[in-house]
């Protein structure tokens, strides 16, 4: 009998018949609280689940008693109780390396539009203000040639000192748990430790995974040691970012510009005091958000769970210990 498995996110069709080949799966809606009651017989009965969003912690492993196996569509795990999956022998798949450089590019896109100011000065031109030439009130300040810090020089901040050292010729400044050789040999990036890093850069680039250790880890006291010309590009999670500072500093001057991907809440509230910021390029959760890339990363997902549940991961495992033990 083939395992049964939930599928929380759609999938284009050729991948969902591939699923089908090899499990008995349940679709739904998303990993909601009532998704979960109303199908709790498909989730006692699950081996493996795929899909993306959603908490998976202690509670929700107390539905999924025959656990197996969970692929999750992103290659951040934050919302994955990672030691409660250990504690049950389950093995967690995550989509890297697919999305790194589409990721790259939308950081490359956010540093150039808030420094260009694109944004905002489209929405100037489309309400009809540009009525004479330009004067220094719509001018932005130059990328080339300015210092890009790296907050978590891992695959996306590679990617991202590519484009910079290379396309921009940018001197390169990072920190990350430890030392990344292919950045310096490559591109010449400077290890340094935090402080450093935000009082050189021009532009500070966060490409961090949400952990204990990295949430808030940019607070008020770290902005505040920022240039006052300095740029903030947020593309790892919100809440690595405490966002009441961050939308002090912007309207103080501690910062020039944001540029911002991820928030601290998702979808970004109508209210939120960032959407006031002329200085602020908000984008909604779109790294990763191209056809090509999406659709390589429910791919992988899909051949991860098949992976997982015939016994034969080779890559894309969170917790190969886990393997291990069975
Ligand atoms: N905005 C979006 O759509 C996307 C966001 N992401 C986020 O980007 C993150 C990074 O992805 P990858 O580059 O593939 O991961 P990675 O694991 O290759 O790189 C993470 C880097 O962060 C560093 N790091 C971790 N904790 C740290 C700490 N406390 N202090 C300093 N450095 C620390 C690591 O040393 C590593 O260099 C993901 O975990 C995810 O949260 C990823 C894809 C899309
Ligand atoms: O993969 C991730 O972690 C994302 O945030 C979406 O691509």
């Amino acid at each position: 009998m083939k395992p049964s498995v939930v599928l929380y996110k759609s999938l284009p069709e050729d991948l969902r018949v591939r699923l089908d080949a090899h499990f008995n799966v349940t679709e739904i809606n998303g990993l909601t609280p009532e998704n979960i009651a109303a199908h709790a017989e498909a989730f006692r009965q699950a081996e493996g689940i795929l899909g993306s969003g959603g908490k998976v912690d202690v509670e929700f492993l107390q539905q999924a008693p025959k656990l197996r196996a969970a692929s999750t569509i992103s290659v951040g795990y934050d919302t994955f109780d990672v030691a409660a999956l250990n504690d049950k022998g389950i093995v967690l798949m995550h989509t890297p390396t697919v999305l790194t450089e589409t990721v790259a590019d939308t950081m490359m896109a956010l540093v150039l539009s808030s420094a260009r100011r694109v944004v905002e000065l489209a929405e100037r031109v489309k309400a009809g203000e540009w009525q004479k030439n330009i004067g220094p009130d719509w001018f932005g300040i130059d990328v080339h040639h300015k210092k890009l810090g790296i907050l978590g020089m891992g695959r996306i901040g590679l990617a991202l000192a590519q484009r910079a050292h290379l396309g921009f010729s940018m001197p390169i400044l990072y920190n990350a748990r430890k030392h990344h050789q292919e950045a310096e040999d490559r591109f010449d990036a400077q290890y340094c430790d935090l402080d450093t890093l935000l009082a050189e850069s021009d532009f500070l680039c966060i490409s961090l995974p949400l952990t204990a250790e990295t949430h808030h880890l940019i607070g008020r006291e770290q902005l505040a040691k920022m240039k006052p010309s300095a740029i903030l590009i947020n593309a790892g999670r919100g809440p690595v970012v405490d966002e009441q500072a961050l939308v002090d500093a912007l309207k103080d001057g501690t910062i020039f510009a944001a540029g911002l991907d991820v928030f601290e809440q998702e979808p970004l509230p109508v209210n939120s005091e960032l959407l006031k910021l002329r200085n602020v390029v908000p984008l909604p959760h779109i790294g990763s958000a191209t056809h090509e890339t999406r659709y390589g990363m429910a791919r992988d997902a899909v051949d991860n769970l098949i992976a997982a549940l015939t016994g034969k991961v080779e890559k894309n495992c969170v917790n190969p210990q886990v393997l291990k033990q069975g």
